[in-house]
């Protein structure tokens, strides 16, 4: 598959800045009581830094993360890069996972995603999750293809009743090309 290095778009966030919420209410990023509550940065190329703390309301198996939350960790980070670089939105297509050691509850998840091509609306994205600090050993490992859609895309597909308060309220989200 030919892909593309895209530039970093002039509207990007600049390198060192945090992220607020894509959407007030996600899941991954937002005020979601049991919410994943990601911390994102900017980073100086085509990659964000995020930090997922693991709580108890994280657990599948006693004091370890569920598995499908480490999912929805990387979901939100390969996602927002995509976003973030291309000042689109872009939404999963595929998402393909590696565990590689347990990840304990308490512990604090380091994400660096990268924006590794473009081809056309697919946008390739990958990344590591480090435990003990971002130098540490790697507990799971993603790649993604995202694919970037209209805005109008989640007016179509989404709970009527939250489109209407997003478009009562825009600061509700973040991405608003
Ligand atoms: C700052 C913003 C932050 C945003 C952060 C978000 C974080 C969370 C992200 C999510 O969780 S999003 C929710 C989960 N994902 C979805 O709900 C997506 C559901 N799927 C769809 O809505 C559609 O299938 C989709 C928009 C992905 C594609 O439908 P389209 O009709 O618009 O496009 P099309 O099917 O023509 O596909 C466009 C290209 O992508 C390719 N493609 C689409 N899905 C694919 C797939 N699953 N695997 C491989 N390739 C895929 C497709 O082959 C094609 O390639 P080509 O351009 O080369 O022809």
């Amino acid at each position: 598959m030919e892909t593309e290095l895209p530039p970093r778009h002039p509207e990007a966030p600049a390198p060192g800045t945090e992220l607020g919420p894509h959407y007030a209410k996600c899941f991954g990023c937002g005020e979601q009581p049991d919410g994943l509550h990601m911390r994102m940065v900017a980073g100086d190329g085509l990659y964000l830094d995020s930090t997922f703390k693991v709580l108890e309301a994280h657990q599948g198996a006693p004091g370890l993360a569920h598995g499908g939350l480490l999912v929805c960790a990387f979901d939100e980070a390969l996602g927002t890069t995509a976003g973030t670089f291309l000042r689109r939105p872009a939404v999963t297509g595929k998402l393909d996972t590696d565990f590689l050691r347990p990840v304990p509850v308490d512990s604090v998840l380091h994400i660096r995603s990268t924006l590794d091509g473009v081809a056309g609306r697919k946008v390739y994205v990958s990344a590591d999750g480090r435990l003990d600090g971002p130098e540490g050993p790697i507990a799971v490992k993603a790649r993604g293809l995202f694919v970037t859609v209209k805005l109008e895309h989640f007016a179509k597909h989404g709970r009527a009743s939250d489109i209407a308060a997003v478009t009562a309220n825009p600061s509700m989200l973040e991405v608003n090309p």
